[in-house]
């Protein structure tokens, strides 16, 4: 058992509070080894992995994690709260005697809300653990085949990283899965494996793994006596949810957070391991960070946030065009874009991976010259793809130095791209949260990064919200960058545009895009579907945002035509025509008794003379 008193030196006690000598705020000036690390693992986080200094976030946590006190750390995305957890869980296994081997089963277990976070973290461990061959990585999830995650379980692993469902599968039904010598418990985004649903599965989860009062190395010599379980949940976020989950889970718990003010008080600094903070306490503070007027998200303080203000109809034809201009100006980069549906993601990966420039129809004499408009390699995401085509895609997208990937919210969290220049919200996310940790997915570790919202001008009441969350977004140049392009055949340039939708770029764009899009019935369909499903996810906004995002306030042919659509289908699939047809009733009953009404008031009235 490590004396923590002895790790966590003074020094680097005053260097941690001392916030003049962090650098940029991000880095703590102290080093990992005096923060209590083993040295071999601190030399493995410098030599190999190339980290010079701890994060603040780092700097903070792993000494109160080597404690055994349990944790809520609530930072800012990409600040390094993956290596915060797992630096020291690596600390204590390597240092068991005798040394930990697959009998012993799973010591720590690593809960996440997606396949690709799970392999994320698990590819961080796997370089971590360089040095310490004899604790075993590994990972089961949703979507792999279960007869070898059993028998990969069967034979032992130490560190497990698991999503919910999954795991709570092999919790139930994998008799050989030995956990008794569990003695941690991560939450990576706990609100939002919360948020996903799967509250139920946690709560089962948490039960079938005892209380996190119980003390270990009663069974095996392997756990050092009387140590007792840790649980540790972490977000860029924190909501209502992860308040029931911190007192289900968490026993007189430190939290660590964003805000200096709240770390003062709760960190304690001094004595790493003093019970000087109670569970009511963080109840209160995680109250106050759930209430959305009163606290400000951690976004990146380097991240430049820009929203484009677009009509409907114009909107694809922006889309490309911010994302041409963003490739011509720098090559080499990588762009992320966000949908609210898979259907969309779908449809607009086709049309990229397709769609050439200059189009068919209006330049046969440069046939030779023909490329694709945006030439990038272009990947999507999303949540029905095969698994084996997510798995690449995510690799991939990882390893390219310039590339575009297209995904739903299942990249949203923790996912961590390097080199990604720039986050596109084409699709505004719900709740502010969603646009933190969307646009946490650039200027991550104190690197530049640029975020960009699309709203349509019925919709920028949205930026009235993020402001509250401490997000203020200053306006893209649209009409600028458009101007730069250059106009096809005989199109005109004219000197003043008097509405986007009238440029001359614009509108030689979409007809390009309608024309690609009805050249092929498989695009023409993909439209359509996107088109369906968008208006239902629009629909679908929660709380106060349905004052913001109102479906009957849409022109339905400009969301056509933002699907490269020349008309709004007729045939929009059942359910959407359900919900027309009931708000054409609705309208239609409502009006009939305003006029009942009317004639009522009206015959009262002329008693009343
Ligand atoms: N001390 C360090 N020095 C330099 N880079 C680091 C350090 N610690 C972690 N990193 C790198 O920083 C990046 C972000 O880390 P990580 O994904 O753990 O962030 P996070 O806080 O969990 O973000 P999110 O909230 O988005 O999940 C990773 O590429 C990681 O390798």
């Amino acid at each position: 058992m490590v004396n923590r008193n002895q790790q966590f030196t003074r020094e680097t006690k005053q260097e941690v509070k001392d916030g003049s000598k962090e650098k940029n705020g991000l880095f703590a000036s102290c080093s990992f080894s005096s923060l209590g690390l083993d040295p071999k693992l601190s030399d493995q986080l410098k030599e190999r992995m190339g980290f010079e200094a701890p994060t603040l976030v780092q700097a903070q946590s792993i000494p109160i994690i080597l404690s055994g006190r349990d944790v809520l750390v609530n930072a800012a995305t990409g600040t390094g709260k993956t290596i915060a957890y797992l630096a020291p869980i690596i600390h204590h296994l390597q240092g068991y005697s005798p040394k930990v081997d697959r009998s012993h089963g799973t010591f720590a277990l690593v809960i996440v809300p997606t396949r690709e976070l799970c392999l994320q973290v698990y590819e961080t461990l796997e370089k971590l653990l360089h040095r310490f061959h004899w604790i075993v990585p590994g990972y089961v999830m949703g979507g792999e085949k279960k007869a070898k995650e059993k028998a990969r379980l069967r034979k032992g692993i130490s560190i497990l990283i698991a999503t919910p469902g999954r795991l709570l599968d092999h919790l139930q039904n994998t008799a050989s899965f030995v956990h008794k010598n569990l003695r941690w418990v991560i939450f990576d985004e706990a609100d939002c494996i919360l948020e996903l649903g799967y509250g139920k599965e946690i709560e089962k989860i948490i039960k079938l793994l005892g209380s996190g009062q119980n003390e270990l190395g009663e069974n095996d010599d392997i756990v050092p006596k009387g140590v007792q379980k840790q649980n540790l949940l972490l977000s860029a976020t924190l909501n209502e949810k992860v308040n029931h989950l911190a007192k289900l889970s968490l026993d007189d718990p430190v939290l660590i957070g964003l805000d200096n003010s709240k770390m003062q008080q709760n960190v304690p600094l001094e004595s790493p391991g003093s019970p000087d903070s109670d569970a009511d306490d963080l109840v209160i503070h995680v109250n106050k960070a759930a209430n959305p007027s009163s606290e400000d998200y951690g976004i990146p303080s380097q991240l430049v946030q820009k929203y484009v203000k677009v009509p409907c109809g114009a909107r694809l034809v922006a889309l490309l065009s911010v994302l041409k201009n963003l490739f011509e100006r720098e090559a080499s980069q990588k762009v992320v874009v966000f949908f609210s549906t898979r259907d969309a993601v779908d449809f607009h990966y086709s049309l990229l991976s397709e769609f050439q420039w200059p189009p068919n129809s209006e330049t046969q004499e440069e046939e030779t010259t023909k490329q694709l408009f945006l030439k990038c390699k272009t990947f999507r995401l999303h949540g029905s793809m095969e698994q084996e085509d997510r798995r690449s895609a995510f690799g991939t997208f990882k390893a390219e130095k310039q590339a575009l990937l297209l995904s739903t919210d299942v990249a949203a969290r923790g996912l961590d791209f390097p080199k990604v220049r720039c986050i596109i919200q084409y699709d505004c996310p719900g709740e502010a949260t969603e646009y933190v940790h969307r646009v946490g997915r650039t200027a991550r570790i104190g690197e530049k990064g640029e975020a960009l919202l699309f709203l349509q001008p019925i919709e920028i009441d949205y930026l009235k919200d993020l402001k509250k969350h401490g997000a203020t977004l200053a306006e893209y140049p649209l009409l600028k960058v458009l101007d730069k392009f250059p106009l096809l055949g005989n199109m005109p340039r004219i000197k003043k545009v008097i509405s986007l939708e009238s440029h001359p770029w614009v509108i030689s764009l979409q007809r390009a895009l309608e024309f690609f899009t009805y050249a092929e019935p498989k695009m023409k369909n993909l439209a359509k579907n996107a088109f369906v499903s968008w208006v239902r996810g629009y629909a679908a906004h929660k709380g106060e945002l349905k004052s913001i995002f109102v479906v009957k306030k849409l022109h339905l042919g400009h969301v056509a035509k933002s699907f490269a659509l020349k008309e709004q289908p007729s045939l929009v699939g059942k359910a959407h025509h359900k919900e027309t047809m009931k708000r054409k009733r609705d309208e239609r009953q409502k009006g009939q008794q305003k006029n009942k009404r009317k004639k009522m008031s009206g015959s009262r009235s002329a008693t009343n003379t």
